[in-house]
């Protein structure tokens, strides 16, 4: 298959290792410093393109993918207030694309966990409960994609929690998630359910990037002949 990587920083190395082991061919590798090879004319060479860049430019590169008629395969968090448009475009233009906040294998279980999780917990309305996430400092937004994707899983099963804060929560309504920023965490999340009684508590701790990196590898391969949009859950069968 032959892959556009567009964002060749820390994913994008990590997915081009992946990608070569598992047989595929790189076409593109876009960063800012060849940024003028970010066209619709190159990303067309490809057969699908992964795209792992940041919040502010996420959007403007799903859409050029788009455009250029090649499903991609997006990793970036931080952009979610402009996805509805994305998928929009997608379908509209009879595209592919597949976002997912976190790719690796373990954290799509841990999502399945934290469903659960907070369906038991429902009725126990004794018990507080709090997320936190901790990354490395070069880390662009916050709270992290992952972090939203889990507090949504909360919030469809906790009724009296109407909506996550990144700040100490004010009320009992507030899901509050702590996000901290230390070096070199590749990313860890948990989630503390605390009562006068006891704790329970659930924890990823991703030990580096590898596991993003095959999940996004995985996830392009399941794509490239398809059109519509999916997420991760898809392409697990979860
Ligand atoms: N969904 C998931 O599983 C995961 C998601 N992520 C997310 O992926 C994104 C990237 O993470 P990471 O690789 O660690 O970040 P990096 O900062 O290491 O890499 C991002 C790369 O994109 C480049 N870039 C910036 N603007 C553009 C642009 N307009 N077009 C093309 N390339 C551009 C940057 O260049 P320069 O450095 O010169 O600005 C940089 O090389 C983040 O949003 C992060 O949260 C990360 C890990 C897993
Ligand atoms: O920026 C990162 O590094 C990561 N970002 C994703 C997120 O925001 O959840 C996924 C992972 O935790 C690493």
């Amino acid at each position: 298959m032959k892959i556009a990587l567009i964002g060749y920083g820390k994913m994008g190395h990590a997915i081009e290792e992946i990608a070569l082991q598992r047989g595929h061919e790189i076409v593109l590798k876009v960063g800012i410093e060849n940024i003028q090879d970010n066209t619709i004319e190159n990303i067309k060479k490809a057969d699908v393109a992964i795209e792992f860049t940041g919040p502010d430019v996420a959007f403007e590169n799903v859409l050029r993918c788009l455009n250029a008629g090649v499903p991609v395969v997006s990793g970036s968090t931080g952009w979610l207030q402009r996805f509805e448009e994305a998928k929009t475009h997608c379908i509209k233009n009879n595209g592919a694309l597949l976002y997912a906040s976190n790719f690796s294998v373990g954290v799509n279980i841990f999502f399945a966990i934290n469903k659960r999780l907070a369906e038991l917990m429902a009725p126990h309305k004794e018990y507080d409960v709090k997320l936190t996430e901790v990354h490395h400092t070069q880390k662009k937004d916050a709270p992290s994609g992952t972090a939203i994707t889990l507090a949504e899983g909360i919030l469809q099963s906790l009724e009296h929690k109407k909506k996550w804060v990144n700040e100490p929560a004010a009320n009992k309504e507030e899901l509050e998630i702590i996000s901290e920023r230390i070096d070199p965490a590749p990313g860890t999340h948990w989630i503390t359910y605390s009562s006068e009684i006891d704790d329970i508590e659930i924890k990823h701790t991703a030990h580096n990037r590898k596991g993003f990196a095959t999940g996004a590898v995985l996830a392009a391969e399941f794509l490239a002949n398809k059109k519509g949009v999916y997420g991760m859950k898809d392409v697990l069968g979860l």
